[in-house]
């Protein structure tokens, strides 16, 4: 390291270690500024990765488990299920702690650095605020940062684009691995509200020169009107259509995204053409009912993370293949031997992706 090195990385510590001190707020506007897909997308790969290495598991109480970790390089992460509160008939807050170490940032680093992080989401989720004048987004987040030696809360991150961002940028990263689109290739997306928004962006962005057709459905269809005409805008080489039914939509796609709150499934295996993948997002009764169990059970289905599925993904459990970390860290692989497939990255959304994205965003706010 030569010395204009060791003063600029001096200057860094001190700001580092005045950073600590304080209890930084990074509001929602700043969040905004802050995010880009690929860093995101390497963010989430981490997550992916910690989530599924062989020493991480649901909770780590006992002592000597920590003592036993504390000794490792590998990225490593604990996280219990997220809890439950309901409030009233039409909402509910969800407490998601998540503990990463040893994990590497390194598309904004531009190192190897490893990081760890203490976090811990607040979440909510109203269905009626996109009714309120003006509308309110359904979920809204708030991340609580904390010092990982030392248990010191450093930051309050707002935690609603974040939500939004890294739930796309996992299923970018599912369906980098999964499916890897090839050129030609139609995208439905199901559900055009927040979730099925940001998905739409992130394919396009993260995929360019992939998708030369997006059908949009969405219940209302105002709402899909609305999302055609932001695409046309951003992306005038890609045939945006708007279709009637939720089938219509998914009929000829290579790659789907289902984003709704819908009880019941909204297409049937039938429906599908071979080798299609699909990204299901939503969480209506739970986080599985916009697909009926017959394409579970027919396709290979990838998680995040094993963590929350007992009550969470109930009734899929037996048809998981297994966590995509997994896949990334060349544990586990897809069959490649029928040539033809369908898979289906369950999504549920967890703590670990939520402190690492947070993590990103006070890095990159603290080097502002
Ligand atoms: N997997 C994950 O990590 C995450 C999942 N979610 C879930 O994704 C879903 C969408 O969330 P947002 O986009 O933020 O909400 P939003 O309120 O912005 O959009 C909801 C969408 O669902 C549609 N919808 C509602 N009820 C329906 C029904 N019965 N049939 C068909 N469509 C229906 C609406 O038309 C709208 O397009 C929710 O279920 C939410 O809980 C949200 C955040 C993270
Ligand atoms: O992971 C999240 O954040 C959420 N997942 C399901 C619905 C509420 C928010």
């Amino acid at each position: 390291m030569n010395s204009q090195q060791q003063n600029e990385k001096e200057e860094k510590d001190k700001r580092k270690q005045q950073h600590d001190n304080d209890v930084l707020f990074i509001k929602e506007s700043v969040v905004r500024k802050l995010l880009n897909w690929n860093d995101c997308v390497d963010a989430m790969e981490s997550a992916l990765v910690a989530m599924s290495s062989a020493s991480s598991s649901l909770s780590s109480t006992s002592s000597s488990s920590s003592s036993q970790v504390a000794n490792r390089d590998e990225p490593f992460s604990y996280q219990t299920p997220r809890t439950f509160t309901m409030a009233g008939n039409d909402g509910v807050l969800l407490t998601m702690p998540g503990y990463a170490a040893n994990y590497t940032l390194s598309m904004v680093t531009g190192n190897n650095e490893k990081h760890s992080t203490l976090a811990c989401k607040l979440v909510t989720s109203f269905a009626k605020n996109s009714q309120l004048n003006p509308p309110l987004p359904t979920i809204l987040a708030t991340i609580l940062l904390f010092n990982s030696s030392t248990g010191k809360l450093k930051a309050i991150v707002d935690g609603t684009d974040i939500t939004a961002w890294r739930t796309a940028s996992v299923s970018l990263v599912a369906t980098k691995y999964l499916h890897r689109p090839q050129q030609n290739s139609i995208l439905a997306i199901v559900g055009t509200g927040t979730q099925g928004r940001i998905h739409a962006l992130a394919m396009l962005n993260y995929f360019p020169n992939a998708f030369t057709r997006i059908n949009l459905w969405n219940r209302t269809k105002a709402r899909a009107d609305c999302l055609r005409d932001e695409l046309n805008e951003l992306f005038p080489e890609v045939e945006i259509v708007v279709v009637d039914t939720s089938v219509e939509c998914v009929i000829d796609a290579d790659c789907i995204v289902t984003a709704t709150n819908s009880p019941l499934p909204l297409f049937e295996l039938k429906d599908l053409k071979e080798d299609v993948h699909i990204n299901a997002i939503g969480a209506g009764i739970n986080h599985h009912s916009e697909l009926p169990m017959e394409i579970y059970q027919f396709a290979d289905v990838f998680i995040e993370s094993n963590v929350g599925i007992q009550t969470e993904l109930k009734g899929i459990a037996e048809f998981i293949n297994g966590e995509i970390g997994e896949i990334i860290v060349g544990r586990k692989h897809l069959d490649d031997a029928s040539g033809k497939r369908r898979t289906v990255f369950q999504s549920m959304g967890n703590a670990i992706e939520d402190g690492i994205m947070a993590n990103l965003i006070y890095q990159k706010f603290i080097e502002l």
